[in-house]
């Protein structure tokens, strides 16, 4: 089995790549969407969270991840606490959810982090400039503040880059984007190709 980590900033462009990626014959996971299920079926999750942070991150009865991103981002403390909560959730849901007759990719934001980069066979980092990625996350609802707030706690995107062994800059179009992961594709097929996957 082949394990490919995708890894980029907020907004970088990771799910639209991995899109791409799917559509290429890839077995893709994306980390966020991990997270999402574990906020819906985790019930011992979900009543560490309320113990953590009590009422205050309900909406209409349910968990309201809106709120509770504005708790952590910006303070680490409780950034921390979430991250630790999650993260071991999220490896053991992917680990469970890999193919084995496949190349899998798996987007995973906080990739170098965590330290689950050396789980990966090999490691792609999504570049995208900070002002073009924060105007294009206000067309999802960010403002120009909770983007800053989330790439304060990343990563820098440049550190990321430098310790990628492949690179996709998404400073253009959408077809641009899907254009380099043709590119990318074809080079993990060909390396790969002769491998017991
Ligand atoms: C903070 C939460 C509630 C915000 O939920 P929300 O629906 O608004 O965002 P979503 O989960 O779709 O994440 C969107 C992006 O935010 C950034 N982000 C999310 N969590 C973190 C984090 N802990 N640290 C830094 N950036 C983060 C990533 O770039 C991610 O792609 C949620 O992201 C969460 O519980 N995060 C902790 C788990 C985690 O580390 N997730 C990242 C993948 S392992
Ligand atoms: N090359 C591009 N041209 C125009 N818009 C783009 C391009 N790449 C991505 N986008 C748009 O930018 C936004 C962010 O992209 P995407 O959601 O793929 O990023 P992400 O890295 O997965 O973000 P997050 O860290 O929040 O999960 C989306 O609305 C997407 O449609």
């Amino acid at each position: 089995m082949i394990k490919i980590g995708l890894t980029g900033g907020i907004g970088s462009g990771k799910s639209t790549a991995l899109n791409f990626f799917h559509e290429l014959g890839f077995s893709v996971q994306d980390c966020d969407d991990v997270v999402s299920e574990i906020y819906q079926s985790c019930e011992e999750f979900k009543k560490n969270l309320l113990g953590r942070f009590g009422q205050s991150i309900v909406t209409e009865g349910k968990i309201d991840k809106k709120k509770i991103a504005k708790l952590v981002f910006g303070n680490e403390v409780e950034l921390k606490w979430l991250n630790k909560e999650l993260h071991q959730k999220v490896r053991d849901e992917v680990k469970n959810n890999y193919q084995e007759e496949k190349i899998n990719i798996v987007a995973v934001p906080l990739l170098h982090e965590a330290g689950w980069d050396t789980s990966f066979d090999a490691t792609v980092c999504v570049w995208c400039p900070n002002d073009i990625r924060i105007n294009r996350l206000k067309d999802r609802g960010f403002t120009p503040e909770e983007s800053q707030a989330r790439i304060a706690a990343q990563m820098s995107q440049d550190e990321k880059l430098e310790r990628s062994g492949f690179a996709i800059i998404n400073d253009f179009d959408i077809e641009n984007l899907r254009a380099q992961c043709k590119e990318l594709s074809q080079k993990f097929k060909n390396t790969y190709k002769n491998k017991d996957i």
